[in-house]
């Protein structure tokens, strides 16, 4: 599909009022290809409904679209400069917020997500538009002091080149632009390959950064169906033009990429998968406590790589926690997300939930009792699960070493602050982790032993674009925004002169 008057309708269907966003081919290159020859379905993850037809592009376009971003790399690096840079991420924030309910719209019906999170999204994705514009014409260097007294040495940041930037369908447009700010700030190309369930948000940057005045290109997009999406992959990480490679998604790609790039020894920065320990110890402010579980718990259905996974309540609160918490959950709504009293949506696909219900399965069999939920919503439509809140989870639970990704609250009863350390740090994963507690030396005392790389105090919400964002261990590496996301995308060459 791809006819002025068939994406007219589709945007009029659903509320676009910018039907311009709406693109179903690649951008390659400045410009768009459409090729209906090859094409793959989106649907929407509510009801299981054909949306829109993509392009699946084919590979050779995309290696001709690496090599032209090598082009456009070795151009834009002469003629550009920092400021300059700034000055079209800032208009391409500007757009983002003009153009703010058609975004949210678009993501929801291929993500599934409500209606606020999806606009949460938004601001959170143009946010970082805003920070890199800001932060692109401030990277500086050092002038190094020499040994020898006659010697000076210069450094400077200079941007590593093509970027292929790998993106998950949980945050479609968010993972994008916090990775294309940075890269282009930085004076990189980019050639960015979507989620394969979420390629319309992707696509609808793609338009807007040439609004913006993107010069073409510097940003190249290839939507590609689940098989082709495996090609791609090893085509990045294999391609000799293409000198680092950002990828948020599973643990295991993230290992397969990091093996397939063995050969061009590529710059790599990894968001992968989480484990996120959440505990409430006996002189918490339960109140407090509650509020952040729900939603660093369940947003956007418990599909967000930082979201508690695990929760572990010292025994005197238990009772109250989960008292007052399955109460507060009881009054979510599931349904499509944008009807406008939907607070949860659905989970992505049938393996999402799959997953949910086989974590609630281990933990029953193993002693776990059902508070709230605890079983698929199929009248609502095929990937809807239950909001289930499980109470005295026992330790060797399923759930204590494998991240759900899905809306399932498991409650683990502990007793002293070595031991549920001891339970947090059981685990290769590190991205995040939670705790809340009224006192400050051990709000000091945890927060330097709990093993991840961004930890809530008190806290549920941690993404902004001022947070250095990543994990440890098998939650990848790299920081993501704040004053350091830049530095993924440089690297720093020195220059020694001598004869001073
Ligand atoms: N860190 C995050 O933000 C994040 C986001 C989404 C998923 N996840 C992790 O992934 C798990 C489930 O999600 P999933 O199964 O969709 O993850 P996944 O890793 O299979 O997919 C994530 C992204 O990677 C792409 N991808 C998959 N195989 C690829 C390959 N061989 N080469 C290149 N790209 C490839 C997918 O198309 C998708 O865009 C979760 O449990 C979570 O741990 C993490
Ligand atoms: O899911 C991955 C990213 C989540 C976030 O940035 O808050």
């Amino acid at each position: 599909m791809s006819s002025i008057e068939e994406i007219n309708a589709f945007a009029t269907k659903y509320g676009i009022k910018n039907a311009n966003l709406i693109k179903t081919g690649a951008l390659v290159n400045g410009e768009w290809i459409v090729d209906n020859s090859e094409v793959f379905s989106v649907e929407d993850p509510a009801n299981g409904e054909h949306l829109i037809n993509v392009t699946n592009t084919k590979i050779e376009v995309i290696e001709q679209g690496i090599k032209d971003s090598q082009i456009a790399f070795k151009k834009f690096l002469k003629e550009s400069t920092g400021r300059q840079r700034g000055r079209i991420l800032r208009k391409f924030y500007d757009l983002m917020l003009e153009n703010f309910d058609d975004l949210a719209i678009i993501c929801t019906i291929e993500n599934g997500k409500s209606l606020a999170d999806s606009k949460g999204e938004i601001t959170y994705a143009s946010s970082f538009f805003e920070w890199f514009s800001e932060e692109a014409p401030r990277i500086y260097a050092d002038n190094i002091p020499s040994a020898t007294a006659s010697k000076r040495i210069i450094t400077s940041k200079q941007p590593i080149g093509v970027v292929g930037i790998l993106t998950p369908w949980n945050f479609p447009s968010a993972m994008i632009t916090r990775k294309l700010g940075a890269a282009f700030a930085a004076g990189c190309s980019t050639v960015i390959k979507p989620a394969t369930e979420t390629p319309l948000s992707a696509l609808a940057l793609g338009y807007l950064a040439q609004e913006a005045g993107f010069p073409k290109g510097m940003l190249s997009m290839f939507p590609v169906d689940q098989e082709r999406t495996k090609e791609v992959g090893k085509l990045f990480c294999e391609s000799p033009i293409i000198k680092k490679i950002s990828f948020t998604g599973s643990t295991g790609v993230g290992k397969l990429l990091m093996t397939q790039s063995a050969q061009t020894l590529k710059k790599l920065s990894f968001e992968l998968g989480g484990n996120a320990p959440f505990i409430v110890f006996e002189d918490a402010d339960v109140d407090v406590a509650v509020k952040a579980a729900l939603g660093c718990k369940l947003r956007q259905s418990g599909q967000t790589c930082i979201c508690a996974n695990r929760l572990y309540i010292h025994e005197d609160v238990y009772d109250e926690f989960s008292t007052k918490l399955t109460k507060e959950v009881s009054k979510y709504v599931l349904g499509h997300g944008l009807d406008p009293n939907t607070t949860h949506g659905p989970l992505i696909h049938e393996r999402a939930v799959q997953k949910v219900e086989s974590h609630i399965d281990d933990a029953i069999s193993k002693g776990a009792e059902i508070l709230l939920g605890g079983k698929k919503a199929p009248h609502l439509g095929p990937n809807f699960h239950d909001l289930t809140i499980l109470g005295n989870v026992p330790k060797d639970a399923l759930v204590n070493k494998d991240e759900t990704f899905g809306p399932l609250v498991p409650l683990i009863k502990f007793k002293t602050e070595e031991e549920v350390l001891e339970l947090a740090n059981d685990t290769e994963y590190g991205l995040a982790g939670y705790f809340f507690s009224k006192n400050y030396s051990r709000i000091f005392r945890v927060g330097e032993q709990l093993n991840c790389g961004m930890i809530g105090a008190n806290t549920g919400a941690l993404g902004e674009a001022s947070l250095p964002f990543g994990g440890i261990g098998w939650s990848g590496f790299g920081r993501e925004g704040s004053k350091y996301g830049i530095d993924d995308y440089t690297v720093i060459k020195s220059i020694v002169i001598d004869g001073i």
